[in-house]
């Protein structure tokens, strides 16, 4: 934790937290932000005096999540006490593999289902619900393209998008006539994201033909199908090109200056400084450590989880030292050993070393 938790010392939070409305928003209002009236960067304003504290409360939290554990077999993969998620801010969740991020989103998407706990948004609680209804509530995760997935085409995967995230097992939602009534206003839809995104020209290619950069925007696209108001991305940038890195950057921040409010798993510590207003550290299934992303790096907790299951983490200079001390060494002896075998009249080790 930092010497000073509050390291701005300004009132700007104060703002949110007292109900100070700018420009449309309005705290504790349901449904949140809607298109067109957000400030910018309200939320960093919202967050800057918020103490860097595990399970601090947000001036205006859109997700709260209390006591939930999610184990399998002996292990506990999630064991959260208590966390906030500030509305129309950016948060990042990371940690080492098996921290526990996939499944925390998995827990509060409906996907999965915790040993105990609850979880609510603008204060409904979620807990029970199937991604379906919790898709309808306004909360929806990006899901990777599967196999199944790639066989659709970009446009059947907007439209399925549109079935509120029921996933493959609803691919029968598109056989003619169980969506027809709908099928008008949402392919309107899924045209104008998929202009947005810049897929507009892919819309009859297989899924599975796209570019992983392309992939990422459709995930990206399709989770927006069902008009949310949070948005949950599973590492929006993995196995994307940097030249659309930049752009996915760009689409992740416009979907916080639409209004809503947006939760991503990321490892790319370059990402999260980038575009986090809020970062979230897990490990071994429980959060170590919050704050902004500058607050982060320097944690000691965060450190030691980083260094405890990274193995092939930067050394240190001393590490380094020693490494190459040791690989020294060992050269020398297979130098050495060498001379012993090669020689042909059988000196021995010790008269080679002289
Ligand atoms: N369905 C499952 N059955 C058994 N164990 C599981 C299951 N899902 C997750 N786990 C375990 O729970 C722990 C947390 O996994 P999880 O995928 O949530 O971590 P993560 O932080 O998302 O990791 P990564 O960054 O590698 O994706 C891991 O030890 C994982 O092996």
């Amino acid at each position: 934790m930092p010497a000073d938790p509050t390291p701005h010392g300004s009132t700007a939070s104060g703002a949110a937290a007292s109900g100070a409305s700018p420009q449309g928003y309005h705290p504790g209002q349901t449904g949140g932000f809607r298109h067109g009236d957000t400030p910018q960067r309200l939320a960093q304003i919202a967050l800057r005096d918020v103490p860097w504290e595990v399970g601090v409360a947000k001036p205006d939290p859109a997700i709260v999540v209390d006591d939930v554990t999610r184990s399998f077999g002996g292990l506990t993969a999630v064991s959260v006490d208590h966390l906030e998620i500030q509305r129309g801010g950016i948060t990042g969740l990371i940690g080492p593999n098996g921290a526990g991020k996939t499944t925390l989103f998995n827990l509060l998407t409906g996907f999965d289902q915790p040993n105990s706990g609850t979880w609510s948004f603008n204060g409904r609680s979620l807990g029970s619900l199937s991604p379906h209804q919790v898709a309808r509530l306004g909360v929806v995760r990006t899901f990777q393209l599967t196999k199944a997935l790639s066989r659709l085409t970009v446009l059947q995967n907007m439209l399925l998008g549109a079935q509120g995230q029921r996933g493959e097992s609803f691919l029968r939602a598109l056989v003619p006539g169980t969506w027809k009534a709908q099928e008008k206003e949402n392919t309107e839809r899924a045209m104008s994201l998929l202009e947005r995104f810049k897929l507009a020209p892919k819309k009859d290619d297989f899924a599975g033909t796209l570019s992983g950069g392309q992939r990422k925007l459709l995930e990206m696209a399709r989770a927006l199908m069902s008009d949310p108001q949070v948005v949950m991305l599973d590492e929006p940038m993995a196995g994307v090109n940097p030249a659309l890195t930049q752009s996915l950057l760009g689409h992740v921040k416009d979907l916080r200056e639409q209004g809503m409010t947006v939760i991503f798993v990321e490892h790319d510590m370059d990402v999260v400084r980038d575009i986090s207003d809020w970062v979230v550290v897990m490990a071994a299934g429980r959060i170590i450590a919050e704050g902004p992303p500058e607050s982060i790096s320097q944690n000691q907790a965060v450190v030691d989880a980083y260094l405890g299951a990274h193995h092939d983490a930067p050394l240190t200079v001393e590490e380094e030292d020693r490494v190459l001390a040791e690989a020294e060494q060992a050269i020398a002896r297979e130098e050495h050993t060498d001379g012993d075998v090669l020689s042909s009249d059988g000196t021995t080790q010790e008269r080679t070393e002289r």
